[in-house]
């Protein structure tokens, strides 16, 4: 079984560097998914209210551990994330108890993100103090939000009332997206970043450009973008819905690519977005009247 490394987050909590993505799973496959990624040494899972499949995911773990009595929850990272039409105080804390109940079988959540910021600056707000009282709560351990961009960065770390930073920001990342300014300053503010779509989306993973590297390396094109994330020292979410490539995805951890290699995949960033980009999204303050 392969074993991941952890790193620490602003929290005090760990969570595995690379963790298995569930968008686009399906209900009736998520569970059966999860537990056979367990079974190989996923021990972190990424979902999202949006994803319709919390309570699958949640089950699929949760069976896992009563097949594995050895194994404890707490070696398990479960995430998910605050849909955007659920900002603001009430809203949020409404949210964060339908995600807890999903969660039952699991008892706790390790991970909630604001998925987006697309709401405006009062709502962002409010959603931030209901996830905070979470924390509080004990019932979700870390918080952190998504598709974030500097500026709203910059607002959520001014909040008078700001208790907790946040741990994460997760975003879209691969060679073709590489976000320098982004990942400059969140490794500045010491969050942690989150590689979603590191595949871009699957629509990258034959790109020729890759075969010398996977000749060099002698592993696949996939495993040579997941390594890639990690070298940049990004967790990485790779999903698949397909079992045979649940353990190359994940053993993707033992590839080393050099300084040289990094730098050469680095330059091929060309802003390629593969899914949406709400990184832009404008503050109150920049919105036309
Ligand atoms: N916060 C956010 O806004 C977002 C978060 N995410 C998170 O990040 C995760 C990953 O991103 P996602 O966009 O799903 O895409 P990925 O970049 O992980 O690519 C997934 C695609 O690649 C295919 N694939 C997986 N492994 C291989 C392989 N070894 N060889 C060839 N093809 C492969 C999958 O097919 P198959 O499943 O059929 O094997 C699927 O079509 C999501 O599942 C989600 O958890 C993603 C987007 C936005
Ligand atoms: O994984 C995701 N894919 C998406 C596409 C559109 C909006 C949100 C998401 C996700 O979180």
């Amino acid at each position: 079984m392969v074993s991941v490394p952890s790193v620490k987050l602003n929290s005090g909590k760990s969570i595995p560097v690379i963790g298995l993505g569930v968008w686009e799973t399906a209900q009736d496959v998520a569970g059966t998914i999860v537990s056979k990624a367990l079974d190989v040494g996923y021990r972190h899972v990424d979902s999202a209210a949006c994803y319709y499949n919390e309570q699958e995911v949640c089950e699929g773990i949760a069976s896992w551990l009563k097949k594995n009595p050895s194994a404890k929850r707490e070696e398990i990272f479960y995430t998910t994330k605050i849909w955007d039409p659920e900002h603001g105080y009430e809203k949020t804390k409404k949210a964060i108890e339908e995600s807890l109940e999903k969660a039952k079988s699991i008892d706790y959540i390790d991970l909630i993100l604001v998925h987006s910021p697309q709401s405006d600056d009062e709502r962002r707000h409010g959603t931030w103090i209901a996830l905070q009282e979470a924390v509080d709560s004990g019932k979700v351990k870390s918080i952190g939000v998504s598709n974030y961009g500097v500026k709203h960065l910059k607002e959520l770390l001014a909040y008078p009332d700001l208790k907790y930073r946040p741990t994460i920001n997760q975003i879209e990342l691969h060679p073709w997206l590489a976000r320098p300014d982004l990942v400059e300053f969140c490794q500045k503010e010491r969050i942690e970043i989150e590689a979603y779509s590191p595949l871009a989306h699957g629509q990258r993973v034959n790109d020729p450009k890759l075969d010398y590297f996977a000749k060099k390396y002698n592993k696949t094109n996939a495993q040579i973008l997941i390594a890639w994330s990690l070298a940049r020292g990004f967790i990485v979410l790779p999903k698949t819905a397909t079992e045979s490539r649940l353990l190359p995805n994940l053993q993707s951890i033992d590839v080393k690519l050099d300084d040289e290699d990094v730098k050469t995949l680095n330059s091929w960033d060309e802003h390629l977005v593969t899914g949406w980009d709400p990184l832009d999204y404008p503050l109150d303050s920049e919105k036309k009247a």
